[in-house]
């Protein structure tokens, strides 16, 4: 089987910041795999989201996705792009727009570039587009204002658009993370399921460590930019998740001054 995500020794500072976000990263990921990333607030998953997605420029180390490796200072070509389907935290939507709109949206990667430009379907768009939103359960939907949405629904909106692009690999940014645990995990199971039956890989983040555990057979730990494990869900214990939620410790000599 080969490889959806090949990554060695990256590291990123975004512009300005005192910090690295990603710290000498390694990760490898077999086509159709569903892997989490875990870790607190500002351990680097949005930011390894991103650079696998080929948003991100001035990094170190070396990246491939699906074969194709990326250039630190060119952004991968659109027919490339075409391949990974992203669901945003805050789904990315266009609001005015209606469901089916937003979800033909997908397929503008994969449409000739004048239909791209004039936003005009082929009748296989428009089928793609269409058998995404039975998958996703809201073909009923299809004609609805976004706007007039809940927030439920607005994320299969997401999934669907994913899916109409016909992804290979998907990356998930926090995409259940304003929706009640029962709605998350039926939100999982339907992203993680049509990746499953389209034979595509899942690399989604989270902050809830039992949402993980369900959906993904493997799980890799992040704090402060850094990848701290990297084990199949079946191996992963208690402490090892309570650990990456742990406050960074004190250098090992310093000492808090007492407050008099
Ligand atoms: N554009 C930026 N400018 C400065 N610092 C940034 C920028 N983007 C990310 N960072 C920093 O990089 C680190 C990693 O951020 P990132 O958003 O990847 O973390 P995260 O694990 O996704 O957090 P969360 O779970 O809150 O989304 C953080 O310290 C963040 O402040």
């Amino acid at each position: 089987m080969s490889a959806a995500t090949e990554i060695e020794d990256l590291s990123f500072s975004p512009p300005g910041a005192r910090l690295p976000a990603l710290e000498r990263v390694s990760l490898s990921m077999p086509e159709g795999e569903s892997v989490a990333l875990l870790g607190a607030s500002g351990a680097g998953k949005t930011t390894l989201l991103a650079l696998l997605d080929g948003r991100l420029r001035g990094w170190h180390g070396h990246i491939a996705v699906l074969g194709t490796p990326f250039d630190p200072d060119n952004p991968p070509p659109r027919t490339r792009r075409a391949d990974t389907g992203f669901v945003f935290q805050e789904f990315a939507l266009a609001e005015r727009s209606s469901v089916l709109r937003n979800v033909l949206n997908g397929r503008l990667g994969r449409m000739s570039p004048i239909r791209a430009v004039l936003g005009s379907p082929t009748p296989r768009d428009l089928e793609v587009a269409r058998g995404a939103l039975t998958d996703c359960g809201i073909a009923d939907l299809a004609e609805r204002r976004v706007d007039s949405l809940s927030g439920g629904q607005r994320q299969r909106v997401a999934i669907a658009r994913c899916l109409a692009q016909e992804p290979r690999l998907v990356l998930a940014d926090e995409s259940v993370s304003s929706l009640d645990p029962a709605r998350a995990a039926e939100i999982l199971t339907l992203l993680t399921g049509a990746a499953k039956a389209r034979g595509a890989t899942v690399l989604f983040s989270s902050h809830q460590p039992e949402l993980a555990r369900q959906f993904a057979q493997r799980i890799v730990g992040m704090r402060a930019g850094r990848i701290v494990f990297d084990l199949p869900t079946t191996e992963l214990d208690d402490e090892a998740t309570v650990d990456l939620y742990r406050e960074t410790a004190p250098l090992p000599g310093v000492r808090l001054k007492a407050v008099r």
